[in-house]
């Protein structure tokens, strides 16, 4: 695969198989299982990633986060999915927040909460 290839087309293309899985038998389809057991276990499965991606990217190698990194991402995109929503809505969220500094919307937070 080239590295145009490997942009984020991935993922749409991951959310795209992850809901052709949606009813799809358990046995043979972990995402299927993953579907079938709820959001509560979706959920729990992103939060249980999410930590190993932490342990890793403080403790692992480069490889090894990029794993638990890729297992996070196919678990939140299957969270997405379970609650209606698809990627374009966070790429959307992402495309609203450009060009704002990341310590510009903290602060005028703070200044919002006080007032
Ligand atoms: N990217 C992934 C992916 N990443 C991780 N996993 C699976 O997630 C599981 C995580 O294992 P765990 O033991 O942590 O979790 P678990 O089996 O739910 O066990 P418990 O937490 O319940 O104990 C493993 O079975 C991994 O194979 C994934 N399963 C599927 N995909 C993608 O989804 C596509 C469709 O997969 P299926 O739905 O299985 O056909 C695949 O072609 C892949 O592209």
């Amino acid at each position: 695969m080239t590295d145009l290839e490997l942009d984020g087309r991935v993922l749409d293309h991951l959310f795209e198989v992850i809901e052709s899985r949606r009813d799809d038998d358990p046995e043979t389809s972990h995402t299927a299982k993953l579907f079938n057991k709820g959001v509560l276990k979706i959920a729990q499965k992103v939060g249980e990633e999410a930590t190993e991606t932490v342990i890793e990217g403080v403790a692992g190698s480069r490889e090894q986060l990029a794993d638990e990194s890729a297992d996070l991402l196919y678990h939140l995109l299957v969270l997405w999915a379970s609650r209606g929503l698809t990627p374009n809505d966070i790429w959307r969220q992402l495309e609203g927040r450009k060009g704002i500094s990341g310590i510009a919307e903290k602060a005028a937070r703070g200044v919002a909460l006080e007032g």
